[in-house]
């Protein structure tokens, strides 16, 4: 087990006070921080306490099974690694040492386009459940580029994140004048087509510049059909919030949708990951797997979102808190923390399935709504 100065470290909570103490400041507001006032940050974790579990008993859960299966393939947990870019900043093995601490117990890692290490050696480090996420460049030769190349690795899924056809403006980023540091950078892409990403103006962030430059804000639903028409692997939208929206992504030939709101680093106001996940679990209404990202810190949180139709849980920043503190063996414990936390709820809510988790387990707490 690893140890800090003041203990064992037992929860995502311990892991994030211990990354805090090796991460640059600037770099730690990267990470922690949300869009403007971070109301939708803080939104998305306080949402879970107003559910309360209403547990079942003599239900025998002598054996709680955590595995789950998507796209044909399985995973032992159903919480997984969601992309987030620059694993560098943390860590010197980069996206290699999250894809064996996922691989570690299973997991599924999603690699960002923004990753800091190849394509090819973070597949090397890898058991193979990799996704690829992807934001739609200007240049659609980037993203074609990068699909072979994820297909020939052997990444089963694509994840478009269709929230940021401009980077949110996150004040203690453009504060800081951030910009990525000099030996990291987003390896997969064109040097050319990433040079504003390291070029440090305070009062700017420098990744929101680069998007400003080349993401392709123009994109609609109708642009759906050339995205399905250059790969085989499923297409799965990040970013939904809303029962039209996944109305549309269903029609427009999804194959899975995320329910996220970027970590509250996009529409300062937008409703919480949470709030929102429960409209667009009946919108879809079991036409393609939901996912879901936002504020998931515990075992339980876990739980709530698989209770209301969730397949599949996405962590954003936990991981990296796990990558900073520990590296490879970080990422493993965090991911084995939080499912061992789970497995421990299931149990104790007499729910040893996950097909046994639905809305029943859950109430809102007085004066509160689902
Ligand atoms: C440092 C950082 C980098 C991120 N990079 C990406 C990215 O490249 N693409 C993307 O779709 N989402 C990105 N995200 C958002 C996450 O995928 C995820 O939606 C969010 O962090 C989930 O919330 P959580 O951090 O509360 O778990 C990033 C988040 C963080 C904190
Ligand atoms: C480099 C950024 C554009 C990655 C991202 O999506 C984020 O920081 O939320």
């Amino acid at each position: 087990m690893t140890r800090s100065k003041t203990g064992p470290v037992l929860t995502a909570s311990d892991y994030q006070h211990l990354a805090r103490e090796l991460v640059d400041a600037d770099v730690w507001d990267f990470i922690e921080g949300g869009a403007e006032s971070e109301r939708t940050l803080r939104a998305n974790v306080s949402a879970f306490d107003r559910l309360r579990l209403r547990p079942r008993v003599m239900t025998d859960v002598s054996t709680v099974d955590t595995a789950v299966s998507l796209f044909g393939a399985g995973h032992r947990t159903p919480i997984g690694v969601g992309p987030t870019a620059y694993h560098r900043l943390v860590n010197p093995e980069g996206e290699v040492a999250t894809a064996r601490g996922a691989s570690a117990v299973g997991a599924l890692f999603v690699v960002s386009v923004f990753a800091s290490r190849s394509l090819e050696d973070i597949a090397a480090a890898s058991d193979g459940r990799l996704w690829l996420h992807l934001y739609w460049f200007r240049r659609r030769e980037v993203m074609t580029g990068l699909i072979r190349r994820a297909e020939d690795a052997g990444y089963t899924a694509l994840v478009l994140t269709v929230d940021a056809p401009r980077i949110g403006r996150r004040w203690r980023d453009m504060r800081n004048g951030f910009a990525i540091g000099g030996d990291v950078a987003a390896v997969n892409i064109d040097a050319a087509v990433m040079a504003l990403t390291h070029h440090s103006d305070v009062g700017h962030s420098a990744i929101a510049d680069h998007a400003a430059q080349s993401f392709d804000a123009a994109v609609t639903w109708a642009d759906l059909a050339w995205l399905r028409s250059q790969t085989r692997l499923p297409i799965v939208l990040k970013g939904i919030l809303t029962a039209e929206d996944a109305a549309l992504a269903v029609e427009h030939g999804a194959d899975g949708v995320v329910v996220s709101n970027h970590g509250g680093r996009q529409l300062d106001g937008a409703v919480a990951s949470l709030e929102a996940l429960p409209e667009v679990v009946d919108a879809v209404a079991g036409a393609i797997p939901v996912l879901f990202d936002g504020g998931v810190r515990r075992g339980t949180d876990a739980l709530v979102a698989l209770a209301l139709g969730a397949r599949m849980v996405l962590l954003g920043r936990p991981p990296l808190w796990g990558l900073a503190a520990g590296g490879a063996d970080g990422v493993e414990g965090l991911l084995r923390t939080t499912t061992d936390e789970l497995a421990h709820a299931m149990a104790l809510a007499g729910r040893p399935r996950l097909a046994d988790l639905d809305r029943s387990v859950l109430r809102a707490r007085p004066g509160g709504e689902l």
